[in-house]
């Protein structure tokens, strides 16, 4: 769990991801804002939508009154050219059409100039069309009553037609008599004054040959007259009416016209109102639409940008990081100009001087390491020069004197002997004397290397200059027997330099030399030891040099073999 803890906060800590988060957020915000312009924008397509159903009702209720003007119009005329020509009690215009039609007017109202011209001529068209239809239906009316009396006229001349002559009057006036009424029948057929005035001339110079007959004229005459006397009005009225009926077409055209215009003026408003609501909407989907894919292109193009350019060179930069911190150095990004690109540059230089700095302190460490081993040579060297006297090169004083303690000290816990022996060059002085003091060196030099080759590849043995022309040697775990020999050995090496000395006993340089042998048990010590071993070169000087003495050999003493 506290990995996985850990694990998701540093997912939660990474510049990627706040800044994917960041952009998710972005997103949401505008998928809000891009449904609320949506709404704002169906709300305003709804309006203009609305808008224009609106001029289209209107256009509607124009089209109505335009057609209800038609109607009233035309029921008029039907009822005119109804079969008796007759006008009904209710009068020629159908009142609910009337009424309906002011109706549907008091709904249209208008909303610009152009609208009021429409309907202001509406007005003007729609008074003088009822007025017009009032006129006529006068007219109808009056054509009525001289309808009727004509038809009582011609059921008159009917029943006169049919009426059997008297037995007395000649075929003449009989025939004179049909011929009279049947110019009258055709008179109140006629409707032109000119033929009715050439019937008018023919049924009077008929009645003029009925002279001889005055039954046949009295009965003829009035009807003659009255035939002619109604025929004329009729005509005159029934003229008049077809007037008034043409001025109600026209000014019935004129109104409906004006409704038609009126209506396609609506309609034309209307089409427009429906144009700019789908331009409107159209151009609001291609703005929202390119705004849409601008704003996505630029989120993307973000994010591509983010990913590449941030996100990714600083992972790459983190991980180059981590791996030199680790130790497993990889190529630093450094191209180009930008911030990660100085950080990595920055970077760069700062590994660059931690490696100089590293090489300067492995070159310092290396150098140390020189110096150390130097001055360990050095050292070595100093304990040497410090262990050795300059001018013989065998152990000084100072160090036999140490090591002399700890052989005491070994042979002692070995519990093995330890032998001593010193040795002195027999008249030194007179040949310092006689030489000089620098061939005194010289000797002394060639004695010490002498001895040392003598000594140099025995085990437990130290050669010293114990001072002046003397010479002492150490050797653990050793016989009586093998010490004299060596000691012998020792003197006869140095014989066998012939370096000449006159003023000696042989003419050469020779030694003496006294041996002490003891077993060191706590009892005696060093000093005895060496005492012992100076009382022996005493004595063997005593004994006129070029000697080797020792004590007597002590039953104490024996040889233990070295391990
Ligand atoms: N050239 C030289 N001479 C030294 C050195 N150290 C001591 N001597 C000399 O050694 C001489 C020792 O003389 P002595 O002690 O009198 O003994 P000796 O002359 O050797 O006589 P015996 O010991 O009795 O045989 C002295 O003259 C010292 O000056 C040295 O380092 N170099």
């Amino acid at each position: 769990m506290g990995h996985l803890g850990r694990f998701s906060g540093k997912i939660i800590r990474s510049i990627g991801f706040r800044l994917t988060l960041f952009l998710v957020i972005g997103l949401a915000l505008y998928l809000v804002m891009a449904a609320l312009s949506i709404q704002a924008l169906v709300q305003q397509t709804d309006g203009l939508k609305e808008l224009s159903g609106l001029h289209y009702e209107r256009a509607l209720t124009a089209a109505e009154l335009s057609r209800d003007a038609e109607v009233i119009a035309a029921q008029t005329f039907e009822s005119i050219l109804s079969t008796n020509r007759s006008v009904s009690q209710e009068g020629a215009i159908d009142q609910d059409l009337m009424e309906l039609y002011h109706y549907v007017r008091k709904q249209l109202t208008a909303t610009n100039e152009e609208e009021q011209g429409y309907l202001d001529e509406i007005d003007l068209w729609q008074k003088p069309f009822f007025a017009s239809l009032e006129k006529l239906a006068q007219r109808m009316e009056e054509e009525r009553l001289l309808m009727g009396q004509e038809q009582a006229l011609l059921n008159q001349l009917q029943s006169a037609a049919q009426e059997r002559p008297p037995g007395t009057a000649p075929l003449k006036a009989q025939l004179i008599s049909q011929q009279v009424i049947s110019t009258l029948l055709i008179a109140l057929k006629s409707e032109r004054n000119g033929q009715l005035h050439r019937l008018q001339r023919s049924a009077e110079s008929s009645l003029e040959q009925l002279v001889d007959y005055p039954k046949q004229l009295a009965k003829l005459q009035p009807l003659v007259s009255r035939t002619f006397e109604l025929r004329r009005p009729v005509i005159l009225s029934h003229r008049a009416t077809l007037a008034s009926a043409r001025k109600s077409r026209l000014y019935s055209q004129r109104l409906t016209t004006s409704g038609y215009n009126y209506f396609q003026s609506l309609k034309k408003t209307a089409h427009h109102a429906a144009k700019a609501y789908e331009a409107s909407a159209q151009q609001a989907v291609i703005v929202v639409g390119v705004f849409s894919i601008v704003f996505l292109s630029s989120i993307l193009a973000m994010v591509i940008f983010i990913r590449r350019q941030l996100v990714e060179r600083l992972n790459h930069l983190s991980d180059v990081m981590s791996a030199h911190v680790a130790g497993s150095p990889r190529k630093i990004p450094t191209n180009g100009d930008d911030e990660i690109s100085v950080i990595g540059q920055a970077f760069e230089v700062f590994v660059d001087a931690r490696n100089t700095a590293e090489q300067r302190l492995n070159q310092a460490q290396e150098e140390t390491e020189q110096a150390n081993q130097q001055l360990r040579k050095l050292n070595r060297q100093l304990l040497v020069l410090s262990e050795t006297d300059p001018l013989t090169e065998v152990a000084n004083r100072r160090y036999f004197d140490q090591k002399l303690q700890d052989y005491w000290q070994m042979c002692m816990n070995l519990e093995q002997p330890l032998a001593l022996i010193m040795c002195d060059i027999d008249h030194f002085k007179t040949y310092n004397d006689r030489f000089g003091h620098q061939a005194g060196d010289l000797c002394l030099k060639k004695v010490a290397s002498a001895l040392d080759k003598t000594v140099h590849r025995l085990s437990d043995t130290l050669l010293g200059r114990y001072g002046g022309e003397e010479f002492i040697l150490l050797q653990a775990n050793t016989s009586q027997e093998q010490i004299y020999e060596l000691a012998e050995t020792m003197r006869q090496a140095v014989a066998k330099m012939q370096l000449k000395h006159p003023d000696s006993e042989q003419g050469i340089i020779t030694l003496s030399l006294g041996i002490a042998v003891l077993l060191p048990d706590g009892k005696n010590s060093v000093d005895q030891l060496i005492r012992i071993a100076d009382d022996m070169l005493y004595k063997a000087k005593d004994q006129g040099r070029n000697c080797t003495l020792q004590t007597v050999p002590s039953e104490d003493i024996k040889l233990r073999p070295s391990d």
